[in-house]
Order: C-alpha cells, then sequence, then structure tokens
C-alpha cells in the first residue's frame, strides 16, 4: 500500500483518537495532569516528612550496651572508599593508643580509619563526605592542658549518621552501630586510662550533615514515583488497544482496508504524544516544588532518560496488548507489573547495581527498562544531593559511576525499546486473536513474507479458470501457465473435487464445473474458487484437534445481484466473509473480485469492498457523521468527496437528523443502520453483510430492508442471515450451507420448488364440518399428509408431484364451499425455513453417519450423539422459526401501514397468500 496512503489512514485515526480524547475531558485531564502532579506532589509531601522527622532529632542518651551487638563495619561492597571510623585529636598518644586498641579488636585496616585534628574539622569531613563514613569519634578533653593523657572528666560522642540514605554504609538501625562502639570505646579507654572504675561519659551525637531538601528523597522514592506516574499511563493505554481488540473494532477497520502499520503508527503517535505531555508536566511541577533534580541537573539529562522510559512505557503496553484478550485482564496485567517493578526498582541501585552481584545480573536486568530507568534516576539524583551540588552536564552523562554509566542507560533504554517494539509485531502475528488465524512461529523466515509470493494453493486452483477477467492487470493465476490443461483433465479434477460424501446439489456441481473450466458468466463480479478454512488445532485456543469451517466452496455472483448466504449456526458463512475481506487467507483455494485476488491483492480488494461485520465497529464518542468521515478516510475517498458522501450515506439510512449525537446515545437499530451505512461507504460495489438485521425489531429490520434493497442497484451484495423472510425477500440467489459446505444454490422459488415439500392447505370449517372435510380431502388426496386439525380447522401438506390437481381441486372448493360447510381456505408454497431444515437435517444425518462409522454399535452413545448433532443444527433455527412466525404474524399487521411499492409486492409474494391470490401462485410454480 503506497506510504500516501498509510499516512491518510494514521492520520485519520488518530483524529479518531483525539476525538476520544477530548471528549473524555475528566479521564484524559486525569491521564494527562491529574496523575504526573499528583505523584510529584505526593514525593514533595514525602520528602517534607523525612526532613521534619530528621530536623526535630537532637542528641540522644546513651542506651545500656548489649554483648550481642556486633562491631559496625563499613561496607566495601557498596563502596570501597568507605570508612569505619573517623576521629579527632589525631596527635594525641592515649587517643591514638585507643584508636590502635579499636583496630586490633575490629580487625579495622588503616584504610577504614580517618583522622582529623579538632572536632571542627571532624564536622567538616562528615559533613563533606556525607555517607561514607560507618561513625565518627568526638574525643572532647583540653589537650593543651593533657597533652599525654585524656583526663577522667572527658566526654566522648559517637556520631552516628541517620539520614534516609543511611543504608548505604550497610547498616539498618543506629542502635547497631552505637551500642556496640560504645562498648568497644569504654573498654578501650578502661584500659589506656588504666582505671576501671571510672564513670565515662560517651553520649550519642547527630552527625553533621548538610540541610536537608525533598530532594533527598529523590534516590530512595524518586524512580518509583516517576515510573508509577508514567506506568499509571501504559496501564490506560493497554487497555484502551485490548479493548479495540476485544470489541473486535481493530478487525472490523482491518477489514475495511486499514493496514496493521498505520494501525500501530496512529496508537502510537498518540500514546506516545499523552507521554511527552505527561512528562513536562511531571518535570515542570517538579521543578515548581524546589526538586533540585530538575533544577540542578542540565535539563537534556534527566529529559532524555525520561523520554526514552516513555518510548519504552508505549512499546511495553503494544507486546502486552498482543498476549492479552480481555480489557480486564489488562488492567490487572498492567497492576502487576506495577507492582512487580516497584519492588525491582527498589532493590536497583542497592543491590542489582552494587558490588554485591556480579556485573552480569546488572546487564541482565537492563533487559527490563524499568530497572535501567530508576537506576538512570539513582544516577542523576547523587550529582544533586544538596543544594550545594551543582547537577550533572549533558557533557559528563559518560562519567557518572559503577557498572555502567547514563549514557550507556540510554543506549539500553533504546535497545529495550527496539527489542519491546520487535516482540509486539511478532505476538502481534503468532497469538491468534478471537477472529483471525495466527502466522506460524517461523513466519519471518519464510519466503512469502518476505518477497509476497503468491501461494501455491491459489494458482492450482485457479490455474484454469477466469478467461472473462483477462483484460483485467491481474498476471496471476490463470495466467500462470496452466492452460495446457486438457478437459479429461478438468473433468477428473471436477469428479475428485465433488467425490465428496457430503450432500450438494447439481447446481453446486455445475457452478464448480463452470470455474474450473472457467466458463462462468463474464458479468461475474465474485468469484470464489474452492475456498477451504481449516482451522489448525490451537492450545491457546484450547482446540485440539483441527477443524475445516469451510469446505471447498465454489460460488460466482453477478452485478446488481443479492446473494443471501443461509445456514445453521457455526457452518461457515462468517468464516467465508472473513476470508473475502482478507482478515485471514483461505488454507485453499482463493477469491477473485472485480478480477482481484484476495491473496495477492487484498489493498486494491477492499477498495472496492464494504463490510458490515455481525458485531458493530462504532465508537460511542463519535457521532454518525464522524463514524462516514473515518471510514471514508480510511478507504480513500478523495477528500473533496467526503462531505456528499456523508450527506448521501445518512440519508440513504435515515440517520441525517441525529448525524451529530454520538453514537453512544443510538438504539440498537440505529447502530445496525449506521453499520450499514458505513459498509456502502466509499464507492463500495461489492458490499457483505453479515447478519445486518440480527437484534432489530420488526420495523427497523424492514427498514434495513429498504435501504438494502435500493443499495443493491450498481453494487453486488453477499449478505448471511437467520431470518429466511429476509432472505426470501430481499434475494436474487440463496446458497445455503451446512457444515462449512455448500449444499444448493438458486433462486428462492427454484430452492422451494426443489427441495420443499409441496402445499400448504388450510381449510377452516363449520363446527361439526370437518370430518366431512377431511374425508374429501382424503378422497381427493390419498397422499396427502395432515399436518394439524382442532375442531374448526385442517391444515394438509400436498406432495409437490400433485400439484397439477390443485387448480381443479380449488375450483371444487369453491363450487362446493356452502356444501361441505367451510367458511375459508387458504394455500401457500412451501416456505424457505422448510426448505432450510431440510438441508439442514440432511447434513446432520450426514454428520451422524460419519461419526457412527467411527464409534461402531453403542447404542448409548449412538442416541446421545444424534440427539446432541440434531440439537445443534436445530435449536437455533426452532427459535429462529418462532420468531419468525411472530414476525409474519407483526407483518400482517404492518401490511397496511407501509405502502413501500417494490418492497410490498415482494413481501406479500414471498411465501403465502390468501384463497384470492391462490390460482396465481400455482400458475407461477
Ligand atoms: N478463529 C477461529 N478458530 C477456530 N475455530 C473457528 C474460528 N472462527 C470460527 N471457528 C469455527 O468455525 C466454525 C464456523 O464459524 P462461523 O463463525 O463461520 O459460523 P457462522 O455460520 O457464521 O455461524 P453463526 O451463524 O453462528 O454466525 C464454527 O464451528 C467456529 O467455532
Amino acid at each position: 500500500m503506497a506510504i500516501k496512503r498509510k499516512i491518510r489512514q494514521t492520520t485519520v485515526l488518530l483524529e479518531k483518537h483525539y476525538k476520544q480524547l477530548i471528549r473524555n475531558k475528566k479521564t484524559t485531564f486525569f491521564l494527562l495532569i491529574g496523575i504526573p502532579f499528583l505523584f510529584q506532589l505526593a514525593l514533595l509531601l514525602m520528602g517534607k516528612s523525612v526532613q521534619s522527622t530528621i530536623s526535630s532529632e537532637d542528641e540522644k542518651i546513651l542506651h545500656q550496651p548489649q554483648e550481642e551487638f556486633q562491631f559496625p563495619r563499613c561496607n566495601t561492597k557498596f563502596d570501597k572508599n568507605c570508612i569505619t571510623l573517623a576521629y579527632n585529636k589525631k596527635s594525641h598518644p592515649q587517643v591514638q593508643q585507643v584508636i590502635t586498641l579499636l583496630q586490633q579488636e575490629h580487625d579495622l585496616p588503616d584504610k577504614e580509619i580517618h583522622s582529623v585534628d579538632t572536632e571542627e574539622d571532624l564536622d567538616t569531613y562528615l559533613f563533606d563526605h556525607p555517607n561514607t563514613t560507618v561513625a565518627g569519634l568526638v574525643f572532647r578533653f583540653d589537650s593543651e592542658a593533657n597533652p599525654d593523657t585524656i583526663p577522667s572528666d572527658s566526654k566522648f560522642f559517637i556520631q552516628i549518621n541517620e539520614t534516609t540514605i543511611y543504608t548505604y554504609v550497610g547498616v539498618d538501625d543506629y542502635l547497631d552501630v552505637f551500642v556496640p562502639i560504645q562498648i568497644s570505646l569504654q573498654k578501650a579507654l578502661f584500659k589506656v586510662i588504666g582505671d576501671y572504675d571510672l564513670d565515662l561519659d560517651i553520649t550519642y551525637m547527630k552527625y553533621p550533615h548538610p540541610q536537608l531538601t525533598p530532594s533527598d528523597i529523590i534516590p530512595s522514592a524518586g524512580a518509583n514515583f516517576w515510573f508509577w506516574a508514567l506506568l499509571f499511563q501504559m496501564i490506560i493505554q493497554l487497555s484502551q488497544i485490548v479493548e479495540e481488540k476485544e470489541t473486535r473494532k481493530r478487525f472490523g477497520m482491518r477489514m475495511m482496508g486499514l493496514s496493521d502499520s498505520s494501525y500501530w503508527l496512529s496508537w502510537f503517535v498518540l500514546n506516545f504524544g499523552v507521554l511527552l505531555l505527561s512528562i513536562f508536566i511531571l518535570i515542570a511541577s517538579g521543578a515548581m516544588f524546589g526538586f533540585n533534580f530538575f533544577l540542578n541537573n542540565s535539563f537534556a539529562t534527566y529529559f532524555v532518560l525520561f523520554m526514552l522510559f516513555g518510548l519504552n512505557v508505549v512499546a511495553l503496553s503494544f507486546f502486552l496488548s498482543t498476549l492479552i484478550k480481555k480489557a480486564k485482564t489488562a488492567t490487572m496485567v498492567g497492576f502487576g507489573i506495577f507492582c512487580f517493578f516497584t519492588i525491582l526498582n527498589s532493590v536497583a541501585s542497592t543491590v542489582i547495581y552494587s558490588d554485591l552481584v556480579p556485573k552480569a545480573v546488572g546487564i541482565l536486568f537492563a533487559f527490563l527498562s524499568p530497572v535501567v530507568f530508576s537506576k538512570g534516576i539513582n544516577d542523576l539524583a547523587q550529582y544533586t544531593l544538596t543544594d550545594e551540588d551543582p547537577g550533572l552536564k549533558w557533557k559528563n552523562i559518560g562519567d557518572t559511576s559503577d557498572i555502567f554509566p547514563l549514557s550507556t542507560c540510554y543506549l539500553w533504554l533504546l535497545l529495550d525499546f527496539a527489542i519491546y517494539m520487535l516482540l509486539a509485531i511478532y505476538f502481534d502475528n503468532v497469538v491468534p486473536g478471537e477472529i483471525g488465524t495466527a502466522k506460524k512461529p517461523w513466519y519471518f523466515l519464510t519466503k512469502e513474507y518476505w518477497k509476497g509470493v503468491q501461494k501455491e494453493h491459489e494458482k492450482i486452483n485457479v490455474s484454469n479458470s477466469d478467461n472473462s477477467d483477462s483484460s483485467s492487470s491481474d498476471n496471476s493465476n490463470s495466467r500462470t501457465g496452466t492452460n495446457s490443461n486438457s478437459d479429461s483433465d478438468l473433468e477428473k479434477r471436477v469428479q475428485k473435487k465433488s467425490n465428496s460424501k457430503k450432500f450438494e446439489d447439481y447446481d453446486v456441481k455445475r457452478i464448480r464445473k463452470k470455474l474450473i473450466q472457467g466458463k462462468e458468466s463474464k458479468n461475474s463480479v465474485l468469484k470464489i474458487y474452492g475456498m477451504t478454512k481449516i482451522f489448525r488445532k490451537n492450545f491457546l485456543k484450547k482446540t485440539i484437534k483441527d477443524f475445516k469451517a469451510v469446505d471447498d466452496l465454489y460460488l460466482t455472483m453477478e452485478s446488481e445481484q443479492l446473494l443471501a448466504l443461509l445456514g445453521p449456526n457455526g457452518s461457515g458463512k462468517t468464516t467465508t466473509i472473513n476470508m473475502l475481506t482478507g482478515l485471514f487467507p483461505p488454507t485453499e483455494g482463493t477469491a477473485k473480485i472485480y478480477g482481484k485476488s484476495i491473496l495477492s491483492e487484498i489493498s486494491q480488494v477492499r477498495d472496492n469492498l464494504g463490510v458490515c461485520p455481525q458485531h458493530d465497529i462504532l465508537w460511542d464518542e463519535l457521532t454518525a457523521r464522524e463514524h462516514i468521515k473515518m471510514f471514508a478516510g480510511l478507504k480513500n475517498l478523495p477528500k473533496d468527496q467526503i462531505p456528499e458522501e456523508i450527506e448521501d450515506r445518512l440519508a440513504e439510512v435515515d440517520l441525517t437528523d441525529v448525524s451529530n449525537q454520538r453514537v453512544g446515545s443510538f438504539s440498537g437499530g440505529m447502530k445496525r443502520r449506521l453499520s450499514v451505512a458505513i459498509a456502502l461507504t466509499g464507492s463500495a460495489e461489492v458490499v457483505l453483510l453479515d447478519e445486518p438485521t440480527t437484534g432489530m425489531d420488526p420495523v427497523a429490520r424492514r427498514h434495513v430492508w429498504e435501504i438494502i434493497e435500493k443499495a443493491k442497484k450498481k453494487r453486488v451484495i453477499l449478505l448471511t442471515t437467520h431470518s429466511m423472510e429476509e432472505a426470501d425477500i430481499l434475494s436474487d440467489k440463496i446458497a445455503i450451507i451446512a457444515a462449512g459446505k455448500l449444499r444448493c444454490v438458486g433462486s428462492s422459488l427454484h430452492l422451494k420448488n426443489k427441495f420443499g415439500t409441496g402445499y400448504r392447505i388450510s381449510i377452516i370449517a363449520e363446527e361439526g364440518k370437518i370430518d366431512g372435510v377431511k374425508k374429501m380431502v382424503k378422497k381427493k388426496f390419498q397422499k396427502a399428509n395432515f399436518l394439524g386439525e382442532t375442531i374448526t380447522t385442517i391444515t394438509i401438506e400436498i406432495p409437490r408431484k400433485k400439484n397439477k390437481a390443485l387448480p381443479q381441486f380449488f375450483e371444487y372448493l369453491e363450487k362446493n364451499q356452502k356444501r361441505l360447510g367451510i367458511s375459508d381456505f387458504s394455500v401457500s408454497l412451501t416456505t424457505l425455513e422448510e426448505v432450510f431444515l431440510n438441508i439442514a437435517e440432511r447434513a446432520a444425518d450426514e454428520r451422524i453417519l460419519e461419526i457412527k462409522e467411527k464409534i461402531g454399535d453403542d447404542e448409548e452413545a449412538l442416541q446421545e450423539l444424534e440427539k446432541n448433532i440434531k440439537t445443534t443444527h436445530y435449536s437455533d433455527n426452532f427459535s429462529k422459526k418462532k420468531s419468525t412466525d411472530d414476525d409474519k404474524k407483526k407483518k400482517n399487521k404492518r401490511k397496511k401501514k407501509k405502502p413501500k411499492k417494490d418492497l410490498k409486492k415482494k413481501i406479500s409474494s414471498s411465501s403465502q397468500f390468501s384463497s384470492d391470490t391462490s390460482s396465481t401462485n400455482i400458475d407461477e410454480d
């Protein structure tokens, strides 16, 4: 498909997405502005609360020492340059002795000890080296007066770091640090001073640290909060995409010619646009709240990080959407992912990207973009811990710490994005949807995929056909050089094809033969060549064996013709339509529409095709007008023709008055009418209507019939329906399909004559006269079948063979009406419903026979099977029969009110007639 067209389709869809967004104002506002702002506000509040807790801490009093405390050591796995103890009075000999004793007792290397001269120097050191030292020891006494000894009235302080990043040095609780140091220091002082009765004053002192700002919360919580704000969007985007799949809107649009690339591109542009906006709001509110992270780091350093993560969020939602079928599940999975990464992110910097685990683990986790994002945030946060920190400049992105720098985080995020997108494309192709079939897992390795090579089965089945459209641009199939087939070959092929044990009428065989020989009518617009669909067993769909849904279907349709495709539930009608629209390819065979193959030229086929699927493909937020505009755009109708097209289509289905109303407020009937209008949009010459009147009341149904009747003029219409009345009234040709196989084809009258049981006569007589009438009928028609009897009426079925005797019989009735006590009588031709049931019954018997051969003599199993098959074959049709009868009654009531000429003529001549018109109909037969 031309790039230009794809771009147009993308823009049309974007317009649709945009309208949906602006018409769901509250949700959109919450999504775009509310979520990022609220998460940022929550982060600020959390920062404030931590700040206030720590500022309120003052000196703390010594706790009772306990033996089991371990002496705390700085964790060199976290930080190679960390310090266990820093102390003042480094030149005092007894202080030095105390430290040496501590070192000896706890095996502390010199590199874990830092010494300074004064208390101020110690504070400055601790202040300037945050989160590197476990504890500071303050010796307070006058060293000028006591140059060699520590006086007994000295004060000792243990300074401990207890800010939020405290765990960085590897301890969890300040008591774990204070108490063991206090015990060891006490012991060492006793030894050095040499007086074990001294009452030493060892006190806890606050660790000097820079003024805490809300930014301090960022390394521990920022990554999660910002990640949550963006991931919330992912959950919403994921459920929107899955909802379009679940409600079959995506398939509907695909049927109408939408390319997959335009579909994904439109979602990509929308979702990424939404995320970018959210990111700007996140950054703006972060800066507004005074987070150093946003104020001191270069804008590009964090913007690129957020943007790349935004791309990953979109790709992740695409990928997940290919694996999920229901919007509800999508939301649940979204929240699951949310929780999973929240946990993972909390250990991203402390475990995954620390010296605790091998480097390879860090690399492995880099395939999960939220973890990389979290690492990037943590890296950047280290540069803005205090107000004084200058932040990271863009030119230094390659210099940041540990396993890989920030610049590599960017690369990882790009790589992850590419991987998720590829996974999305792959699984979109191989995971079977509700409708449609999946490609083979290795589809991208096949020649067909890369070169668009024509499928072998198309060549075989159409090889010798189609001389009628040889002038068309199609250069495949019949023109592939296999015309050398002799007549006998053809005969054999036809024989072989029709050798199936399944019942099919002679007309069906004839159509097949003509198509194979290429002798079909020159007016044939739609030609189906041996189309077969086998749904392969698929454990994802829980189908345990291959299933042939459509079996070697040959059919033709001519211009201005309406063909009604009838068949019991599950007989393959929708599958046939889905193959014709290219939703999935036939397993065998092909079809041509206006000379274009559905296998190799589906986009050209779709230009001429209009589809009304079984389920409405409508969006509640859009108006009727916008729907027509959108589908006209998808079908590439020239822009200047669109306004006229909208008016014409709306007028055609009588929706002009409500054209600016949102479809969400439409009734079921109005929606269906709009679906029919959509199918007729864009000068569709071949229109496929899949049960267009399902769920409609009789009035609405008749309205749609009128629309279809009018639409037939310049088009070819293939209609599937369960309403026999609808088929009878609208169709020029009827095809009945059962168990995937075409059984019979022809006009309604032709089928009634061929497969109907004959005529039905109802006679109403005065009370007490009915027995006499019965005797008279038995005398005239020995083979008459008495269908029903009350005290005043009888219904008789006269076999078709006897129809020549009917005119005489009616003459006799009229002449002897008074004598026999007959008050009225009527006659009707076999209904289409009887023909349908007859065919369905044969198909069911066939199936029973087939299975009987397999299961042998097990009587009980046979009975159960028979019951099941008959029930599935007829139950729906019997219920339909009832509703059709009801419809008929209603129809008769309405007849007087609806003077539409053409249609009314058809309705009255379709199935029943009164005694006044009986002779005309009998003659017609
Ligand atoms: N994607 C699929 N995978 C597996 N089986 C499928 C698939 N689509 C349809 N089928 C099966 O193929 C058969 C024909 O289905 P189809 O929808 O074509 O019937 P139908 O004649 O349109 O029925 P209805 O009148 O109920 O709409 C059914 O047995 C159905 O279960």
